[in-house]
């Protein structure tokens, strides 16, 4: 051995006494943490039956400020994403919380799941949006995830439609990347694919690269990613195209990696539960509005943002379920409700809609 590797494997040998110094550290203050947390929930506790465990606006400020105390070498998105799943294991601790999302298992609806509420929460796969509103309506389970839009081929109708009916609140929102991949099994042959499974969305958000690679290869659409990744196993001649998760869940392997025509395409998901949330200090609203069949009734309802210099960041119109060439407007905006200037607006809107349902203010996604 040279002097040389000698030195190396002590210094090494020293780095790594170091790193189980600070581990020690770290575990005692997660427990120190942990231990917060638990008085936290005794303190919820005594106010009743209804005590809310898990509070979004706390959670978004936690994060934030992980996010600017950091000082790296790690990202900022990494280091939240450590105290994301701190919090979730805290959260854990205070009270299971149960999520309902659109599955099946390996969708983008569950990373984003995982995303929002981290790796303790309990999750569960719906095969229908409809089917996760009813079981957050149920109280079978505390929250639900579903998408809402994407960047590329925009609204997610149905869940815009579900809230014509429901009396569930927003909490939340993330948003993710989304990469999609062309994914086969261990016995496709690649050279003979004819045929690629995948979602509809997925499909038309990689038609530009099928239409290079896979000009004359048969697209079929089926209910979810996952669902693709699924039968692609087993078929010699298939192929799907799929997320990370549904790769690994299906074990199946990656043939070409980021595919989506749009190198920016990302799906913003919501956060349904019952619970209103106080301001996190970086919030958005999303509003329902019916307004009379009339001239000039949209320039009215948008008429107060403008006045009261509120920053619109999406307006969706949809067929509403009671009468025909009758809309519903789904707006978005930044800030909270309860902050002035927002509820003025929203005050003389409600004076000039035929209806107003305010479906939540909830803090921005944070990562
Ligand atoms: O501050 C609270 O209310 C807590 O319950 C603590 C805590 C945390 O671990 O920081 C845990 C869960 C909540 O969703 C928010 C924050």
């Amino acid at each position: 051995m040279t002097e040389e590797t000698v030195s190396g494997d002590q210094h090494l040998l020293e780095l790594r006494n170091r790193i189980d110094r600070i581990d020690g550290e770290i575990a005692r203050l997660i427990s120190e943490r942990a231990g917060c947390a638990l008085e936290v929930a005794e303190v919820k506790k005594a106010t009743g039956e209804d005590a809310l465990y898990y509070r979004p606006e706390r959670e978004a400020q936690v994060l934030r400020r992980a996010m600017e105390r950091n000082s790296g070498p790690l990202t900022d998105e990494e280091m939240a994403r450590l105290f994301r799943e701190i919090m979730s294991a805290c959260l854990a601790l205070e009270e299971p919380v149960k999520v309902a999302y659109l599955g099946p298992e390996g969708t983008f609806t569950q990373q984003a799941t995982l995303k929002h509420f981290g790796n303790s929460a309990q999750s569960r796969p719906l095969a229908a949006i409809d089917e996760v509103f009813r079981e957050v309506e149920a109280g079978a389970v505390n929250y639900g995830v579903v998408p809402v839009e994407n960047s590329t081929e925009g609204v997610i109708n149905h869940t815009l439609d579900n809230f014509m009916n429901s009396n569930l609140s927003i909490c939340g929102e993330v948003e993710l990347r989304i990469h999609h991949h062309l994914m086969i099994s261990d016995v496709t042959r690649p050279k003979s694919i004819t045929r690629i499974y995948s979602h509809a969305q997925s499909l038309a958000q990689c038609r530009k690269w099928l239409d290079a690679h896979y000009p004359n290869v048969e697209r079929v659409a089926v209910s979810s990613n996952a669902d693709a990744a699924k039968r692609v196993k087993g078929e010699w001649n298939a192929a799907a195209i799929a997320g990370d998760m549904a790769a690994e869940l299906y074990g199946l392997k990656v043939l070409s990696e980021k595919i989506e025509d749009r190198p920016d395409n990302s799906t913003r998901f919501l956060i349904i539960g019952t619970q209103q949330v106080p301001s996190s200090g970086d919030d958005k609203t999303s509003l329902m509005v019916s307004m009379r069949n009339e001239p000039g009734a949209l320039h009215d309802l948008l008429e107060p943002f403008r006045r009261y210099n509120i920053d619109l960041t999406r307006v969706e119109t949809r067929p509403s379920q009671s009468g025909n060439w009758t809309y519903v407007f789904f707006i978005d905006f930044k800030g909270h409700r309860d902050t002035s200037g927002i509820a003025e607006a929203l005050k003389e809107i409600g004076a000039c809609a035929s209806d107003l349902k305010v479906l939540g203010s909830y803090p921005r996604g944070v990562l």
